[in-house]
């Protein structure tokens, strides 16, 4: 695979690898082949015999052990969040929200918290093979300063919420700031935006109007969580008669820009719409097992053609920003939902971490797979440890035997950002320094100040 041979575009190095997994086509793995990597894009991706005599002069980075695969793709996260983990543990959605997490962000946050918490955000997602991130969270441009200084991908949230926060007062406040936002990242290479009302329970139908009405205006994707619980669900009807899916798309908004995020209670009449619609579902297995907000219908999303896409959700819910995990406990879960071993099978899993995420953030002619014009987003991960050898198939490998501590190297938009595991952009210690001082902060009792 070539970009254009009429035209040969500059090459700057070649990433040569054992195997490389570009995920166009789905399940291909192609052995001793290389990327060519020119100006920050893919040039070619073809056997290393073929590319080497074309660019002699071309710098080499050999991972003789590795499988090279495309960025991972965290279609959902409160990056900030991590200074929040581990405070409230074993409890389910309402009572975690209610009682401990709004509580903690009314009295924590602000810009200095979502700094720092977005920093060892980045730090754990590019350890770990994140090279994009779709975020929702207070004080989004503190989220798009870090993204964009760290030199990874990030899709920012402007949201939208019916309570105050330390960032805006109301709901018109929270898309003025937004917009504000918008327009100061717009021609940023690496940071886009979304709208990301929280969800149908805390957000009016006049604000989601205006939601819709910008998401068609900025051509940008909506981002929400829905039916993360049968509570939520059973509530809504109980208040209004309608399910909240329902709501949402009689204001407009199920459409191939929405992400519906969690979507555990879907009938088969909303699969079948959503899959209409053409819009997209954000699964985020391990925030649900552990708040025990239900299993999202994943086989049958699949069946029906839906979008999917794979998120860790926060750090206070998950308990880690894990994608290489996520991606395992995904294709667990949906055999053991559907009854069916064949369900979400390896290649399927890795395509929806990858090239699933990218296009429901309407990334796809960007980044997602390995193909030349993409962006040079590449992820290496050494299989040559006692924990993934041997190896039989390369991509059940690295979904079912892979931890996340293989990831040798990241490179976005064809620099360097992690090198044989050390972070080349932020300083890894100094974030830990600045998270163990707020976590001190945090559990102190109130009143108290920290030791
Ligand atoms: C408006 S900023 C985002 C808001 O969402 C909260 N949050 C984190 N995880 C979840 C979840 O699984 N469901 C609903 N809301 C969640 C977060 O704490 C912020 O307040
Ligand atoms: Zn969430």
């Amino acid at each position: 695979m070539s970009a254009n041979p009429a035209a040969p575009s500059p090459v700057d190095y070649l990433v040569r690898a054992r195997w490389i997994v570009p995920v166009e086509p789905e399940g291909a793995v192609l052995e001793d082949h290389a990327v060519a990597v020119g100006a920050g894009r893919i040039v070619a991706v073809e056997p290393w015999s073929a590319l080497r005599p074309r660019h002699p002069e071309a710098a080499v980075i050999e991972r003789p052990r590795h499988v090279l695969i495309p960025g991972l793709v965290n279609a959902h996260t409160h990056a900030a969040m991590t200074l929040l983990r581990g405070l409230a543990d074993d409890l389910p959605l309402m009572t975690w929200l209610q009682e401990h997490i709004w509580p903690a962000e009314a009295r924590w946050v602000g810009e200095a918290f979502v700094h720092d918490g977005t920093l060892h955000a980045v730090a754990e997602m590019l350890r770990g093979g994140v090279t994009c991130f779709n975020d929702m969270y207070f004080f989004p441009e503190v989220t798009a300063r870090v993204a964009a200084e760290a030199g990874l991908r990030a899709v920012v949230g402007l949201i939208v919420i019916d309570f105050p926060s330390a960032w805006a007062r109301n709901a018109d406040e929270y898309l003025a700031k937004g917009l504000e936002l918008h327009d100061a990242w717009r021609n940023h290479p690496l940071i886009r935006t979304a709208l990301a009302p929280h969800a149908p329970y805390t957000v009016a139908d006049a604000a989601l109007e205006r939601v819709r009405v910008l998401a068609d205006e900025l051509e940008i994707p909506v981002h929400i969580h829905v039916h993360e619980t049968a509570e939520e669900v059973a509530r809504a009807v109980a208040e209004t008669g309608e399910r909240p899916l329902a709501r949402l798309d009689r204001l407009g908004l199920v459409s191939p820009a929405l992400l519906a995020v969690h979507a555990t209670q879907l009938t088969p009449a909303e699969i079948a719409r959503l899959a209409d619609a053409g819009a997209h579902v954000v699964h985020c297995p391990e925030s649900n097992l552990k708040l025990a907000s239900g299993f999202c219908p994943v086989q049958a999303l699949a069946e029906a053609g839906v979008g999917l896409a794979l998120g860790t959700d926060g750090a206070a819910s998950n308990n880690d920003l894990d994608l290489l995990g996520e991606m395992r406990t995904a294709a667990l879960l949906a055999k053991a939902v559907a009854g069916r071993a064949d369900a979400l099978p390896a290649a399927r899993v890795l395509a929806a971490a990858t090239l699933g995420g990218a296009r429901a953030l309407g990334l796809e002619a960007e980044i997602g797979s390995l193909v030349p014009g993409k962006a040079a987003d590449l992820v290496a991960v050494d299989l040559g440890a006692p924990e993934t050898q041997p190896v039989y198939d390369v991509i059940s490998q690295l979904v079912y035997a892979a931890g996340r501590e293989q990831v040798t190297d990241v490179w976005v938009a064809g620099r360097p950002l992690l090198r044989d595991r050390v972070l080349l952009t932020v300083d890894e210690e100094a974030i830990l320094v600045r998270s163990a001082q707020w976590a001190r902060r945090i559990a102190a009792p109130p009143g108290e100040a920290a030791p």
